[in-house]
């Protein structure tokens, strides 16, 4: 028996929590992520967007969506540059273990598309130059994983 997740979204509803720290590469991120699941079928009317401080404030809000059972998956969109002290390890060390924890309690797919750079250039180039929109890869994957634990779920 083998498992999959189809990249068509008609089907999904999903949450959208994104930083606005540093909102002139966030917000390109949200719209590649929105972009990119309306042209995979996700409905407009699906797609839920809220706003956090930072990325640091996103594993609770995700964790709020997650935990409501109103949606098939969230997508986590932030931009954590570092800066002159190592206030940078800290806020990207507790985004990614608790996106990471959200998984794990609420076993909806809580997708990870916080851009951390070293610098402002390679956090331009990955939201929407050079280095693709990671919003739009985070998209992505939240279709795939969404379908695919749908079509666990119905076989197991
Ligand atoms: N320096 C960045 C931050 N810092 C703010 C924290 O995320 C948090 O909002 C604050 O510590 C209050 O709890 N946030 C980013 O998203 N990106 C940064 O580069
Ligand atoms: C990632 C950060 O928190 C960073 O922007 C903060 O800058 P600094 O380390 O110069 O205070």
């Amino acid at each position: 028996m083998n498992f999959e997740g189809k990249m068509n979204g008609s089907e999904l509803k999903v949450a959208i929590v994104v930083s606005r720290f540093n909102d002139f590469i966030t917000g390109r991120l949200l719209d590649g992520a929105k972009d990119t699941l309306v042209r995979h079928n996700v409905e407009e009317d699906n797609i839920h967007v809220a706003y956090v401080p930072g990325a640091f404030e996103i594993p609770l809000v995700a964790k709020k969506l997650a935990k409501s059972g109103k949606y098939d998956a969230v997508v986590t969109l932030g931009c954590v540059i570092r800066g002159a002290t190592t206030h940078y390890d800290y806020v990207c060390n507790e985004v990614a273990k608790g996106i990471s924890k959200v998984n794990d309690e609420t076993e909806v797919p809580v997708i990870f598309g916080v851009v951390t750079t070293e610098t402002i250039e390679q956090a331009i180039e990955r939201a929407g130059t050079k280095a693709g929109n990671k919003g739009g890869d985070a998209a992505l994957a939240t279709i795939e994983m969404a379908n695919l634990l749908k079509n666990i779920e119905s076989q197991v």
